[in-house]
């Protein structure tokens, strides 16, 4: 049967989970279905939740709520019949989490899709290996950098810090998301005028950047404004999707003309998630939900970072983004946020080669400038590649020795 299967992590006050399970089943389908007549009940049967399993976690895992009472805490799992939703995000959400996100301590942990359902969604029309084989680049984590300080400057100055960051060697750069439609640096001659500078130095050095430009704007002018970005030849778009809705980035995802990778910025996501009692888990947003919806790249913050998320939620994200799939390519994890060269060998051993090394002031910031900085990840790269010690590749390369001066490095135990 078509369905979509959901887990809630829940902390019930009234001690009694089969009932509170019960309860959900009912409610978010057919309602008032127990007081209603023999027949309708009948005709009703095939739309009701269904309560899969309800597990109590141990007496440890009996935790104070916020409110400060103590409650049981448990996993519920219910499966909700396709008659009852069309098959897009919107209406599931609203289905497994709408009314019920407001009410009381229960968090959305996981959605598993029946087969049939999953294919209405496009998936990564790129994925890791479309990534690969537009960049040539195999063995190895990619290196991204972030524009910064760019709000309030001309073009000018955007593109010699573009300029710089392609010189010093990394795969992608990115705009900030707080970088949004202005008269200093116009979307349109952002994508043209960075084209330019790439290709230059792809002249001057053979190796060619790729720019993911912010894609921004009111909703309903997004998909003609990607269009556009197509045609003047932008690489990639980078895309603020929770201030949107998933189901925007699908559209985008899912059109033939939108024929460039999509990079899922984190922003807003952070109302949501970090709650142990409410709002959506980082894996199923950042990870399985982005994914479905065709994200190539989703960033989110790294274990380790100034923003840092549990590590088991990272590390959740990335399998969720990279499990394999019958269906969908693999989303390019980007853990992010404070990363600087020292901390290379840590996201290498977590993330490894099918990841994203990611960083802003991590780049800008460095002593000698931001070509400098965007050197100095790559030479990190290359040393856990080599498998040497970043102090002892450092020796040898002058820019990540620098670095390592400035921010430190972390020891990493196996
Ligand atoms: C929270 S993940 C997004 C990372 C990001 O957008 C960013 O600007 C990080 O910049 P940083 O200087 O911390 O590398
Ligand atoms: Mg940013």
């Amino acid at each position: 049967m078509s369905e979509i299967l959901a887990t809630y992590l829940v902390h019930d006050h009234n001690g009694n989970l089969e009932k509170k399970a019960e309860g959900i089943a009912l409610g978010l389908t057919i309602g008032s279905w127990t007081e209603l007549p023999q027949l309708e009940q009948e005709q009703l049967r095939k739309h009701k939740g269904r309560v899969v399993s309800v597990k109590e976690l141990s007496s440890n895992d009996r935790v104070n709520s916020y409110l400060g009472n103590t409650v049981t805490r448990g996993i519920i799992q219910i499966a909700y019949p396709s008659f009852n939703y069309s098959n897009d995000l919107p209406a599931i959400l609203t289905t497994v989490f709408g009314k019920l996100s407001l009410d009381g301590e229960i968090k959305l942990i996981d959605l598993e899709f029946s087969n049939d359902l999953k294919l209405a969604y496009p998936g990564p029309k790129f994925g890791i290996e479309g990534l690969r084989s537009i960049t040539d680049v195999h063995h190895r984590p990619f290196v991204m950098s972030i524009f910064k300080g760019v709000i309030g400057r001309d073009l000018d100055y955007l593109t010699d810090q573009l300029k710089e960051q392609a010189l010093g060697g990394v795969d992608f750069i990115k705009d900030d998301e707080i970088l949004f439609e202005n008269d200093l640096t116009p979307f349109e001659k952002r994508i043209t005028e960075g084209k330019r500078i790439l290709e230059e130095v792809k002249e001057e050095t053979g190796h060619r950047a790729r720019y993911a430009v912010n894609l921004t704007g009111r909703t309903l002018e997004l998909k003609d404004k990607a269009k556009r970005a197509v045609e003047l030849g932008a690489d990639f778009l980078l895309f603020n999707v929770f201030a949107y809705g998933l189901d925007t980035l699908q559209s985008l995802a899912e059109d033939k003309e939108v024929s460039i990778p999509i990079m899922a910025h984190p922003a807003v996501s952070g109302a949501v998630t970090p709650s142990e009692f409410y709002g959506i888990s980082n894996e199923l947003l950042l990870g399985k939900l982005l994914r479905y919806a065709g994200a190539d790249f989703s960033l989110f913050p790294s274990p380790y970072g100034s923003v840092a998320l549990p590590k088991e939620q990272a590390l959740g994200i990335r399998d969720a983004l990279t499990v394999a799939d019958n269906q969908f390519k693999s989303t390019l994890p980007v853990p992010s946020a404070g990363i600087h060269p020292g901390l290379v060998p840590l996201l290498y051993q977590d993330f490894g080669n099918d990841a994203v090394i990611n960083a802003g002031g991590g780049v800008h910031g460095h002593k000698l400038g931001g070509a400098a900085g965007a050197k100095a990840f790559r030479q990190a790269v290359d040393a856990v590649k080599a498998g040497e010690s970043l102090t002892a590749y450092a020796q040898k390369h002058p820019e990540l020795e620098v670095a390592l001066k400035q921010w430190g490095s972390v020891e990493v135990t196996t």
